[in-house]
């Protein structure tokens, strides 16, 4: 009997979910606009309408009569936000759009393209897949006591999950091309510059348009070390050709440790190489502490405080990462998953004179126009919080914007009042101050982490909570969960509510463990509406999960009381969960 076949195992999301995939924290940085731009905030963009006048739409984007161009939009690349933007003024505002995108390639070269970029191809879902696909030794080591005898030891073989992966990337590509001919969305293949305000050239064909969208994402970047070239990012690692026997990744952000789980579940030899003490900078501290030690159990190693200087290769093919502490050789593979940068190179912007900042990110003001009144921008390009569903907001607002008639800033947060819009109009001073204010609510965006055990959270961490609010009571779940209580593996659970205490809402959850994710995005909607913890305390359990915890956590493991001057400590037990 092929035990794969009939193993009971839970690994029951389904593809559709993928999309709404969050991802962390680490990438949570809304950045402020450039003071150059925020005189721009003060008023809302005068909409672009299909049927205007000549004098008013020369108005807002320096158009002087509308049949003068090929399009009312022309999209640069159809990742989530230029898919969801095109769509969105096509079909519900009636806009004339094409997009241009460049053939998907799976071969590693400088971008590689491919109808729903980055989440569909090199991203979100690819990654998914993989994690899903690593997942299966940890379920099979749990089997044992629970009745489960394998004849001989499950084996994985790399290239079918390989060659199904891309099965699967080949026929999103084509839904996502389905989506565009069905919104009427010319698709124009090639590589788009910008030639002037109203002007992308693709393949050397030119056509205006009236307004420009940049949505050409990011990609990643390596450090300029001795020997980088032999070193590999993550768009290379979603399509090796074999698998790794022994891989150093370098990073300690979301993406570093989501590979690090995929390679460790798949049996090759994992090392992780981060700057700091602990991974995933940014996010609760007791988290960062938490998901270290559970992923040091399942064999990971970690080696810290190291900066990478040299990757050198050997004749024997093997690569040795040299760092600021150390030397270790034999790896096959060193990958680096050092962040990304925006693809805005030779895309004609300096020419036409979009302001970009230190590391090429586009400026964009809070309904995503450029420095230059025709072009916008959303997504990854403009470096503000780069996941998926932000950029898949941005895209939206930027229609109805534009061509909604109604100016719409992307929410980043969850109550941004119209009242505070009046505001924003009166004066500069004012701008800044929402600006802040909107810093602090960016993390009321829920976001994941797909390390096994991965990671959901919501809001705020202790160590902000406490610096916004002073006093803060803090409930915390530290638990074995009852499926280790048979498998005897050392997994635990860590649950987290953090609660202000003045209001008594509830600022921030977080949680690691099995399906944290899943959970993460039911609460994340009680954290949104902002309820209180009286309102968690009077929700009823579902029995026997590990998720009621959120509900029945009653005693505050810390009540933190620095606005008081009254610091009031306890800790509750940590418990086995029944
Ligand atoms: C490994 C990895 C894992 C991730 N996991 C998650 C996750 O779990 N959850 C989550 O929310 N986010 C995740 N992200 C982030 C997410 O993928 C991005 O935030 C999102 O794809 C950004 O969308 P975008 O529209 O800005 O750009 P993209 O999706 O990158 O789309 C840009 C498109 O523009 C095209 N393009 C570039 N230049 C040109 C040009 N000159 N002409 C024509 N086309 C061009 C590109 O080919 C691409 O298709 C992950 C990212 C990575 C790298």
């Amino acid at each position: 009997m092929a035990a794969h076949a009939t193993l009971p195992f839970s690994c029951s999301s389904t593809l559709q979910t993928l999309s709404r995939t969050l991802s962390p924290r680490g990438a949570l940085q809304l950045r402020l606009p450039s003071l150059a731009a925020l005189p721009r905030l003060a008023r809302a963009p005068r909409p672009c309408r299909r049927h205007v006048s000549a004098s008013a739409a020369a108005a807002p984007n320096g158009a002087s009569a509308e049949g003068e161009y090929d399009y009312d939009l022309f999209t640069i690349g159809a990742g989530s936000g230029g898919v969801r933007a095109s769509r969105f003024a096509s079909t519900f505002y009636g806009a004339r759009v094409a997009t241009c995108e460049m053939p998907f390639a799976t071969v590693a070269s400088e971008v590689h393209g491919g109808l729903g970029g980055t989440c569909v191809l090199r991203g979100c879902v690819p990654k998914k897949l993989l994690v899903y696909g690593s997942k299966y030794s940890h379920e099979f080591e749990e089997s044992h006591n629970f009745g489960w005898t394998y004849e001989t030891e499950p084996k994985h073989d790399w290239s079918t999950l390989i060659a199904n992966k891309n099965t699967e990337l080949q026929r999103l590509v084509g839904i996502y091309r389905n989506i565009l001919n069905n919104a009427g969305v010319t698709l124009i293949e090639g590589r788009g510059k910008i030639v002037d305000p109203h002007t992308v050239s693709v393949n050397g064909k030119l056509y205006t348009a009236k307004n420009i969208l940049i949505g050409v994402g990011g990609r990643p970047s390596m450090p300029d070390i001795p020997g980088i070239e032999h070193a590999i990012d993550s768009d290379a690692a979603l399509d090796l050709p074999s698998k790794p026997e022994k891989i150093a990744i370098v990073g300690g952000g979301y993406i570093a440790l989501e590979f690090a789980g995929i390679f460790n579940g798949l049996k090759s030899e994992v090392h992780v190489f981060i700057r700091q003490k602990k991974v995933l900078r940014g996010f609760d501290e007791e988290v960062r502490d938490f998901i270290g030690e559970q992923i040091s159990l399942r064999g990971i190693t970690f080696h810290t405080e190291q900066t990478p200087e040299a990757v050198t290769k050997s004749n024997d093919g093997l690569l040795s990462l040299k760092t600021n502490k150390e030397t270790i050789g034999g790896f096959s593979h060193v990958m680096f998953a050092t962040g990304r940068r925006p693809n805005t190179k030779n895309l004609g912007l300096e020419e036409v004179g979009v302001a970009m900042d230190k590391n090429g990110a586009i400026v964009v003001d809070e309904y995503s126009r450029t420095s230059v009144d025709s072009i916008w921008a959303v997504g990854d390009v403009t470096n503000r919080v780069n996941l998926t569903p932000v950029a898949l907001m941005e895209g939206g607002a930027f229609a109805k914007t534009v061509f909604g008639n109604e100016p719409t800033k992307p929410d980043y947060r969850h109550t941004l009042s119209f009242l505070l819009q009046t505001i924003i109009d009166l004066t500069i001073m004012w701008i800044l101050i929402v600006s802040l204010w909107i810093t602090m609510f960016d993390r009321a965006i829920p976001s994941a982490v797909f390390s096994q055990p991965p990671i959901g959270q919501v809001g705020l961490t202790e160590e902000q909570a406490i610096e916004e609010y002073g006093d803060v009571d803090v409930f915390v779940a530290n638990f074995r969960p009852l499926k280790a209580t048979l498998s005897g593996l050392p997994d635990r659970v860590l649950m987290k509510i953090i609660v202000c205490a003045t209001t008594n809402k509830v600022v921030g959850v977080h949680m690691c463990g099995d399906d944290a994710p899943e959970i993460i995005q039911g609460i994340a909607i009680a954290v949104k509406a902002g309820l209180t913890k009286q309102d968690f305390d009077a929700t009823i359990g579902v029995h026997p999960t590990a998720a009621e915890e959120f509900v029945t956590m009653r005693n505050a493991t810390r009540k933190i009381r620095k606005k008081s001057a009254d610091q009031v400590e306890s800790k509750d037990e940590v418990v086995t969960k029944q």
